[in-house]
């Protein structure tokens, strides 16, 4: 079993690219920084960030069923480009009941239109994109309200 209070963080293809690709779009932020934010937001609602990231779909569906076996209290997803393809992402999702956040870093509703529609935001109870890599933090505290985890003070 995981740590307790364990969110998994998965993203998806191309986010280990973050800091470098296209910067006008996704910021100057990478990965490890998207990572160490998670776990320092986690850590205040005394939870602990499991940060997966994966290039490959299948990968990315056994990690939401890990987190399923782990029992994991949710999941914080961007799939990158899989959230506008994926319906087994979506499946998994659905399958593991685990309450899930969809984040991305851009605005996708602000860019091309095969952007506009997300599998996986159909499978998670909330959707976050625009904020920069900051929305992965306020998704995590998104979930805390939700499972009911207080923030430590
Ligand atoms: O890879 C990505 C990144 C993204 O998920 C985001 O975080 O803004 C948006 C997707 O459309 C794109 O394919």
């Amino acid at each position: 079993m995981a740590a307790a209070g364990t969110i998994y963080v998965l993203n998806g293809p191309n986010l280990n690219l973050l800091g470098t690709r296209e910067p006008e779009t996704y910021g100057h932020a990478t990965l490890a920084d998207v990572e160490k934010l998670c776990a320092d937001t986690a850590k205040q609602f005394g939870l602990t960030a499991d940060c997966r990231q994966s290039n490959r779909e299948g990968e990315l569906i056994d990690f939401i069923h890990e987190a399923h076996a782990k029992k994991a209290v949710g999941i914080i997803i961007n799939a990158g480009g899989y959230s506008h393809t994926s319906i087994a992402l979506h499946d998994a999702l659905i399958a593991v009941k685990i309450p899930a956040i969809e984040v991305h870093v851009s605005n996708i509703h602000a860019r091309e239109s095969f952007r506009h529609h997300s599998f996986t935001a159909k499978a998670a109870f909330a959707s976050l994109c625009g904020f920069g890599i900051d929305g992965y933090r306020l998704a995590i505290a998104g979930l805390a309200v939700k499972i009911g985890a207080k923030a430590k003070t």
